[in-house]
């Protein structure tokens, strides 16, 4: 739910601005001191305020708004007379201006990018010293929560990279965390006070592309009634982050390379060189080297993003930390939903273990939300978890072994598909296939009985349990017999 302030003395704006938006909360002032006082107490996530209001200008008030908290997206609402003004403010720090009437069309995309915009300029996202106890207020914050080595390497990178004002790239497997990391690289920079604008490089063709980053000129292709001043103008000292670069296409990564040069560009249709020194933050899920070897991705770019490279691990190779995660989205959630629910089972975090993970922390996170929206008792069993985590394999080779030979596992094989298949796990993944059947084997021939195997495979008892767990293999049997 977005919380929008809306400062305008014609009742019928007023009006229709509600019924636009049934579902979010709308405050509504007339007169632009109202508006200032009550921004001062709620601190709404996104401002629409008319140009002209009867007790000041619309551009004062924004300026008065805009002084009180920078972060928060103001959206001026002009008639075609006071585009000028509008636009001037923009380059002041407002977010867009929008044109009267409004249309719905227009508006309620405007509105939930000036939303997303201020959720992440004003949501911190904290990396953690000693106290990963702490489960931020929802809204507050973003705690990164994570121990393995690979995510402290991270921790350590964006320390070292945040307050240089170098270009980073994120890269890492969709649902791993880039947003946020991008989002605490800008917070603990020395621009964290300054504009920080993102755009989704996939979500939007590439026509609207280039004017959303370079801007247009009024009549400078058809549809485009008025000037736009894109997000590299407008980021001017701040920061843009470029969510999706691997899909570019040629054209626009051609267009970003130059800004990258020489820190220039026109507006489309235009021919004055407009000059931005915004930091860039890119990040993608594509695999660019191997896109520059299809002749995707230009090198060039490549080596001009790649100032400082933070590679984020698959969610698979975090280890302890998928327990860490779950464990702290269960109390999140559980605080967000009011249940009274204290943990997981064994056997469901050896479930959460097993899992592969495609969708990563994202798939994670809506895991632990739909088992506490289904759970009924005081924890988590496997049960509640989603049927693809509780019956989708841990991974394909583990569940079938794809081409097994007549005398055990064919494992060459196995590596080969798996190199076909891209996976970044190999050894994990066939060292536990081997660690199975061995297993298996062994407490077939001793009747399940745990400290038996566990002397036959000259490990202990300790650690074969942990193992059978982390493998999801069934302990009933053996647990019975001591
Ligand atoms: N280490 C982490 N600790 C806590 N929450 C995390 C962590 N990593 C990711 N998340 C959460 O997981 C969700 C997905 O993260 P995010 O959107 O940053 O991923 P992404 O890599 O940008 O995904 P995509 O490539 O699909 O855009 C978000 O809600 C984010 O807050």
């Amino acid at each position: 739910m977005t919380r929008l302030l809306v400062i305008d003395d014609e009742p019928l704006i007023l009006e229709t601005i509600e019924m636009t938006f049934p579902n979010d909360e709308v405050v509504t002032c007339a007169s632009a001191q109202q508006g200032i006082d009550v921004f001062l107490d709620c601190t709404p996530d996104v401002v629409l305020c008319d140009i002209r209001l009867p007790d000041m200008s619309g551009m004062e008030a924004f300026e008065k708004l805009h002084r009180i908290d920078a972060k928060v997206p103001i959206i001026l609402m002009t008639g075609r007379g006071t585009a000028g003004t509008a636009i001037e403010a923009m380059q002041r720090g407002a977010f867009e201006y929008i044109l009267k009437p409004l249309d719905p069309d227009t508006l309620i995309p405007l509105i939930e990018d000036a939303a997303e915009t201020s959720r992440m300029t004003r949501v911190r996202a904290v990396v953690p010293d000693k106290s990963l106890d702490e489960v931020p207020t929802e809204g507050e914050s973003d705690l990164l929560i994570g121990n393995c080595p690979a995510m402290q390497e991270v921790y350590r990178a964006i320390g070292r990279v945040a307050r240089q004002n170098v270009t980073a790239l994120i890269l890492g497997e969709s649902g791993t965390g880039k947003e946020v990391i991008a989002r605490a690289i800008f917070q603990y920079s020395q621009r964290s006070a300054e504009r920080f604008l993102a755009i989704n490089c996939a979500a939007i063709p590439e026509n609207l592309l280039e004017s959303e980053l370079f801007g247009h000129e009024k009549g400078s292709f058809t549809g485009a009634e008025r000037k736009k001043v894109g997000k590299f103008e407008l980021c001017n000292d701040g920061t843009l982050f470029l969510d999706e670069i691997g899909d570019m296409t040629p054209l626009m990564q051609t267009k970003v390379l130059r800004v990258l040069q020489d820190q220039t560009f026109e507006r489309v249709g235009g021919t004055e060189t407009i000059s931005t020194n915004a930091r860039l933050i890119a990040a993608t899920n594509r695999k660019l080297e191997q896109a520059i070897a299809d002749k995707d991705f230009r090198s060039d770019l490549y080596y001009r993003l790649n100032v400082y490279m933070i590679k984020l691990p698959p969610l698979r190779e975090r280890g302890d930390d998928i327990e860490l995660l779950a464990n702290y989205f269960l109390k999140r959630f559980a605080r967000e939903l009011n249940k009274e629910i204290t943990g997981f089972a064994a056997e469901a975090i050896t479930l959460l273990n097993t899992y592969r993970w495609p969708g990563n922390v994202r798939e994670l996170q809506s895991a632990v939300k739909h088992a506490l929206l289904e759970a009924s008792g005081p924890i988590i069993v496997p049960t509640f978890l989603p049927e693809t985590v509780r019956e989708g394999a841990p991974s394909k080779v583990v569940a079938a072994p794809a081409t097994p030979a007549p005398g055990g596992i064919d494992f060459a094989s196995l590596t080969r598909e798996l190199l076909a298949e891209g996976s970044e796990n190999i050894h994990r993944e066939l060292i536990n296939l081997a660690e199975k059947e061995i297993f298996a084997e062994v407490l077939k021939q001793t009747d399940g009985n745990l400290t038996q195997a566990a002397k036959r495979l000259g490990i202990t008892r300790t650690t074969l349990r942990a193992r059978l767990e982390s493998l999801g293999m069934s302990l009933e049997k053996s647990a019975s017999v001591t």
